[in-house]
């Protein structure tokens, strides 16, 4: 009998469907989606395959097997059991709902050293700097003293950039449209099992800081803009030539730290920059300025894509305008399905712009950026 790989990706959305759990697949893993959505999970036991589809004009498509689906609500016992089995824990969930996962995983971590050594593998695939670490706190949270001293040799944890983008999709279907590229960078001296398109390397900061303050910041610059100027998707925004401009002022900002920081090669970065302008561009993804917005409580975090670049920057003695213009738009972003933009208007609304700079982003209310973004948000709500 043929023993078939073993992986558990928690959250069956865009990427775990449209990427990560595809990788697996293609790489002879059964895949076991955990999520709490019931719609997806049903479908998955029932058609036990779907389609990713590419975002080009030929519309070529691969058809992703060996996959099922459970959900961490209400079948806690046949997760652990997953995770018992598994060679890869991987995550596509959102960085704020890991807390949430993690007493779960950690129930099923416990039972697995207690009978066995096979060695675990846990990747965190979220947009934020050290996900992985952040998801491993928590579950050392849940362990007993038994459990946590026999972690080591057996359960390995390790951060990850993970880069392509698929935008919403129809929720009748399991079928994912994304961008044909991708990059899945894994930060590890371990030799690991092979995963198809899972590139390793032994210092992940310069490829997460390019990729967030790259993709990303771009990315929350045109949605915010464009949602400002009442735009449905990303490539339509951009087609405005003041917004692209805007975007690669922004991003020569974020450039010239990523280059300082790093001595990254100045031309091939601005390669970099000019490559993912195009994949902005992409007319067949369809991607809505309120998806790239979302969340902008997370967006505007001191770690994130507009923050910590603007405040590195400025340590640096490099400029930070555009990227305080960034800043005063997202905070313009007043989208009544996103609730994080919401509680932001509520707190504009009762203390002002400055004072969510400082609650939200860690930024004192006098420094030299704060007055900046309130300046520039002033000019672009008229
Ligand atoms: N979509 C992209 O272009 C893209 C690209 C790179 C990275 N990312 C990152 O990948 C992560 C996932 O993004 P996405 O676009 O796939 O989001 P998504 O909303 O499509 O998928 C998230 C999935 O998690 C599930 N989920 C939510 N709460 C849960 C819980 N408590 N337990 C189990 N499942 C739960 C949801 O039901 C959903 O299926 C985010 O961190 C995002 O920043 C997204
Ligand atoms: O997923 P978020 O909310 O962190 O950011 C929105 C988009 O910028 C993001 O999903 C990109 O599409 C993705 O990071 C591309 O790799």
């Amino acid at each position: 009998m043929m023993i078939v790989k073993q992986t558990v990706h928690f959250g069956a959305g865009n990427i775990g469907r449209g990427f990560i759990g595809a990788l697996f697949s293609k790489s002879g893993y059964h895949v076991t989606f955990v999520d709490i959505a019931d719609q997806i999970i049903n479908k998955l036991n029932q058609e036990k395959s779907y389609q990713v589809k590419l975002a080009t004009e030929q519309r070529e498509t691969v058809t992703i097997e060996n996959v099922s689906g459970l959900n961490n609500m209400s079948q806690e016992r046949e997760v652990m059991e997953a995770i018992k089995k598994a060679t890869y824990l991987t995550t596509a969930i959102g960085p704020d709902i890991l807390p949430r996962i993690a007493p779960l995983i950690a129930r099923g971590i416990a039972e697995r050293v207690a009978d066995t050594d096979e060695k675990l593998y846990i990747i965190a695939c979220e947009n934020q700097i050290g996900a992985t670490e952040i998801l491993k706190s928590h579950i050392f949270g849940n362990f007993d003293e038994e459990t946590k001293g026999k972690i080591e040799g057996r359960v390995y944890f390790f951060n990850s950039a993970v880069d392509r983008i698929v935008p919403i999709q129809d929720q009748d279907s399991l079928d994912v449209l994304v961008e044909p590229y991708y990059e899945w960078v894994v930060e590890t001296k371990e030799d690991i099992p092979t995963v198809e398109g899972m590139k390793i390397v032994e210092d992940l900061d310069p490829f997460i800081e390019r990729k967030l303050f790259t993709v990303n910041t771009g990315h929350a610059v045109i949605a915010y803009l464009g949602y400002i100027e009442g735009k449905e998707t990303i490539d339509q925004t951009l087609s405005d030539e003041e917004v692209a401009n805007q975007v690669r002022k922004t991003l020569k900002e974020t450039g010239s730290y990523l280059i300082k920081e790093y001595g990254l090669d100045e031309k091939e970065h601005l390669n970099y920059i000019n490559k993912n302008i195009e994949r902005f561009k992409n007319p067949f993804l369809n991607d809505g300025v309120t998806r790239v917005g979302r969340a902008p409580m997370r967006k505007l975090g001191p770690e994130d894509r507009l923050i910590r670049p603007a405040t590195q920057a400025q340590k640096a003695g490099l400029s930070y305008t555009n990227l305080a213009k960034a800043i005063a738009a997202a905070l313009l972003f007043d989208h009544p399905e996103d609730e994080e933009a919401m509680k932001i208007q509520q707190m504009i609304k009762e203390h002002g712009p400055g004072y969510v700079l400082n609650t939200v982003s860690n930024l004192d209310e006098n420094s030299e950026i704060t007055k900046e973004v309130v300046r520039q948000y002033e000019e672009l709500k008229k």
